[in-house]
């Protein structure tokens, strides 16, 4: 898991054990150990996470450097707040998806009710219970719950019905998993991690931020999952949908016009 900020006292008196060091201690710390936390603009975290990355070391306004309004206003402050800024959207947007793919073969403008109800459901549901308790691991377990039934719906629809859409599909997951795998490296290595990054020159070091590698690659990942959606659904609406290269690199889908067809 992330650490969770090391804090003595509690509430607006708490203080990190980096903020009783005296200044010098924190220079001293970058040639002789890890790099440590320093305080920043933000004041203590009060967030229920505080990733790998050392807090305020590049900025004394930002805590950590993310992508992302959610993500980043998280990761700038770390305070609670931001947190559910940056995680509950997860759900939302994910309910989202899955509205979208399981109900992808179904005519234009048909709505259906209980799969609406059932999503809203869900998310007030782990709302209410993320807002009253804190645990991290309840809103990851939440969101990989959601990611799985995409995964599995993905995987039959590129097996079964559109085979010719499996380079996109399983290229999507792949990037997402690989983004997993570098967030579980993150939280397991942090110490490792960060004494790499005290004796690798800068530029090198930045590139050991794998929880900034995560969002890359969620990123990247779920966008191509929205690609795949998009072709599957305007596929089965006879759109004629047509993936083409920006540039010759970056993925994006051509629909053709209705009077064109
Ligand atoms: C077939 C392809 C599937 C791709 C699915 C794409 C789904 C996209 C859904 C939502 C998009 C939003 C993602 C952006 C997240 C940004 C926020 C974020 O990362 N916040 C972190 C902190 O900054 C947060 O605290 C991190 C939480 C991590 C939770 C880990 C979840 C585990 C994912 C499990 C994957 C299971 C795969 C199972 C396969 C059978
Ligand atoms: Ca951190
Ligand atoms: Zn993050």
């Amino acid at each position: 898991m992330a650490r969770k900020p090391v804090q003595i006292g509690r509430g607006a008196e708490s203080v990190t054990v980096q903020q009783l060091l005296p200044p010098s201690t924190d220079r001293i710390s970058l040639v002789m150990a890890p790099a440590a936390d320093r305080p920043g603009y933000w004041g203590t975290p009060t967030s229920t996470l505080d990733w790998c990355e050392e807090n305020y070391v590049v900025s004394y306004y930002i805590a950590e450097f993310s992508v992302g309004i959610g993500s980043w206003s998280f990761h700038m402050t770390l305070q609670y707040e931001m947190q559910l800024l940056d995680e509950l959207p997860m759900i939302y947007s994910c309910c989202i998806f899955v509205y979208c793919l399981y109900e992808c073969f179904k005519q234009e403008h048909a709505v259906n009710l209980f799969s609406v109800i059932l999503l809203l459901t869900f998310s007030v549901i782990v709302s209410v219970i993320y807002l009253i308790w804190k645990e991290p691991v309840f809103h990851q377990v939440m969101y990989a719950i959601l990611v799985t039934f995409l995964v599995f719906r993905s995987v039959y629809i590129v097996t079964w019905v559109y085979p010719w859409l499996k380079a996109l599909g399983f290229t999507s997951l792949s990037v997402f998993l690989l983004g997993f795998v570098l967030w579980n490296i993150d939280n397991m290595m942090c110490d490792s991690l960060r004494s790499a990054r005290d004796i690798l020159p800068p530029v090198v070091g930045a590139v050991t931020q794998l929880h900034a590698w995560w969002h890359i690659l969620t990123g990247l990942g779920s966008y191509l999952h929205i690609l795949l959606s998009l072709q599957i659904r305007s596929t089965y609406l006879k759109h004629r949908p047509k993936v083409q290269f920006l540039c010759g690199v970056w993925p994006m889908l051509h629909i053709e016009s209705q009077k064109d067809s």
